[in-house]
């Protein structure tokens, strides 16, 4: 559903940052993307997010090839791609409910027909209690499970996360992993940006490698 061949990037006149990355995230697959810090995690997420376009080489996600496709088609191609940042990005002044809700809102839905569908997705990330309060009085694993409700309340086919648990404890960061392995049964592709290596032991998944801006692929 996503295919890079041959992708480089680089930022202004610096030097490339990401060289020769060839790789497919396929329909319902699961894998890390890890590597030292600066090896070009976030980079890869962000050409991967569409947010940045590669210097060289051919990114096709859902058979648009991202470097040609038109302002009109963009945001269609990227509601099937749902992202949480490593800030988490939620505002202020909503609620968890209205925090969640707002990719809806902003598609033009009505709230009597998602309100259940919002509620139950709070549920199921254990926000069921906290979704009438505003994003100051949770705490850092409550952002975080907010931020992913956000995510996926607009059923993307790829969840991409970017450090989802690096601001958690280690029971917190299992539970979060339990999460996205069942998100990954449910059929949603996922892809977890991570430094945090026993997070990764927990599972027998792929992992995408980064180093000097180079990947290396463990099937
Ligand atoms: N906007 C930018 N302008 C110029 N250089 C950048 C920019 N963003 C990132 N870089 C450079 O690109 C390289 C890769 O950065 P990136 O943030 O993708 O790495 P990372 O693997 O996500 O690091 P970390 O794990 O520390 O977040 C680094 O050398 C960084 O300095």
């Amino acid at each position: 559903m996503i295919r890079f061949e041959n992708v480089g990037l680089r930022y202004g006149m610096g030097p490339e940052v990401l060289r020769d990355i060839s790789f497919r995230i396929e329909p319902q697959s699961f894998q890390f993307l890890t590597g030292p810090s600066g090896a070009g995690k976030t980079s890869l997420m962000r050409l991967l997010f569409m947010a940045l376009k590669p210097t060289r080489g051919l990114i096709k996600a859902f058979g648009k090839d991202t470097a040609t496709i038109s302002q009109r088609e963009l945001p269609a191609v990227r509601r099937r791609i749902g992202v949480v940042f490593q800030d988490f990005r939620l505002l202020d002044h909503l609620t968890t409910y209205e925090n969640v809700a707002l990719p809806l809102r902003v598609l033009g839905r009505e709230e009597a027909q998602y309100r259940a569908d919002v509620i139950e997705l709070l549920k199921w990330v254990g926000l069921g209690e906290r979704m009438h309060v505003q994003p100051q009085v949770l705490s850092g694993g409550e952002k975080q499970r907010a931020a992913i409700a956000r995510a996926l309340i607009t059923k993307p086919e790829v969840l991409l996360a970017d450090e989802p648990t690096g601001n958690v404890d280690p029971p917190l960061a299992r539970r979060l992993l339990r999460l996205f392995i069942e998100l990954n049964r449910l059929g949603t592709s996922v892809i977890i940006a991570t430094h945090d290596f026993s997070l990764m032991e927990q599972i027998d998944a792929r992992r995408l490698v980064l180093a000097d801006g180079r990947l290396t692929i463990y099937e």
